[in-house]
């Protein structure tokens, strides 16, 4: 497949977002404060305990919803309704591909919605069937395929609006282990070789650290945005080295207590007794429970990320 012509496209930025559901004695408020930016090219993926609001946040990027205050800009444009420039993968290949449509007809059929026309849609099906590894099943119907060939071609569907930005919902969640890592090693290489900007919602804190040039942690009741992780381990990703890499593990077991952190108490399994706080652990000084200096400029730095 080609590079697209509006390779990442622009940044998305999200400012302040908060999202309620239901009204009166119903009303749930799941976001709150939420601020994000995603520039062109970046692969970032978002983490965060059950229920916190992963989707939700998802959902409001693709336009598919509204958040209830705050903005989302897709680079000058408000973004407040779905936007050709950016495409959605869920999780579920099972309720999102049509069982009497062959392969083929299930990755083109969206675009007809969006008036493309019936050559072009079945030489862009054709393409991205070809560039997920699938050019041979075009005429299959999706039950004739394995569940890992099934989210393949959900993935081709994906890819075939050409849009710059790829919205992933747990995009792996129904596959069984090594489909997850041929499917983690196939949207890399697509991202490489289209430079499309992805955004990936995952429970894996493994897969988010091997997939994503970011990872940012949403937490907290109301949800926010509680870590913003750097992950450096380059482009040149293999899943046996790099899960191995000393980095790989530290940047996991950060993300794991982070997460831990940003659930409410009383969801929190206890590893262990909290400890007793040390001598120095005194307001304004000493070392807090992450490890870093209460009046370290790292903390500082770190705060003014997450913010
Ligand atoms: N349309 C809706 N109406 C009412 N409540 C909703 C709606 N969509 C989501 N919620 C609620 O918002 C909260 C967050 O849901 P969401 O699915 O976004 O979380 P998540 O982090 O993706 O969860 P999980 O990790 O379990 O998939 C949940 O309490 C859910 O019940």
């Amino acid at each position: 497949m080609q590079r697209h012509a509006k390779t990442g496209g622009s940044s998305l930025v999200v400012e302040d977002v908060g999202k309620t559901f239901g009204h009166g004695t119903d009303e749930h408020r799941v976001i709150e404060g939420l601020s994000l930016r995603v520039d062109p090219g970046e692969f970032v993926c978002i983490v965060g305990p059950s229920g916190a609001g992963k989707t939700t946040l998802l959902r409001c990027l693709s336009g598919l919803i509204r958040p209830t205050s705050g903005t989302i800009r897709y680079g000058d444009e408000p973004l407040t309704r779905p936007h050709a420039d950016i495409a959605v993968v869920f999780q579920d290949y099972r309720g999102s591909l049509l069982p009497w449509m062959r392969v083929r007809d299930n990755v083109a059929f969206p675009l007809e919605g969006m008036g493309v026309k019936r050559a072009e849609r079945n030489r862009r099906a054709e393409e991205c069937l070809h560039a997920v590894g699938l050019a041979d099943v075009g005429d299959k119907y999706p039950w004739q395929l394995s569940g890992g060939m099934q989210q393949r071609v959900a993935i081709a569907r994906g890819l075939a609006y050409e849009a710059p930005v790829l919205l992933m919902d747990e995009p792996f969640g129904s596959v069984d282990a090594q489909s997850r890592f041929d499917l983690e090693d196939l949207t890399l290489s697509l991202r490489a070789d289209l430079g499309i900007t992805v955004i990936l919602v995952t429970h894996d804190i493994d897969e988010a650290v091997y997939l994503g040039d970011r990872v940012v942690v949403i937490g907290g009741r109301p949800t926010t945005v509680v870590d913003n992780l750097q992950v450096d381990l380059g482009t040149d990703r293999d899943q046996i080295t790099t899960r191995a890499d000393h980095r790989f593990t530290d940047l996991r077991t950060r993300l794991l207590t982070r997460i831990r952190e940003a659930q409410a108490p009383a969801e929190r399994t206890p590893a262990r007794p909290e400890p007793k706080p040390a001598p120095d652990e005194t307001p304004g000084g000493g070392t807090a429970k992450d490890g870093i200096p209460k009046d370290s400029p790292a903390r500082e730095k770190t705060a003014r990320a997450v913010r």
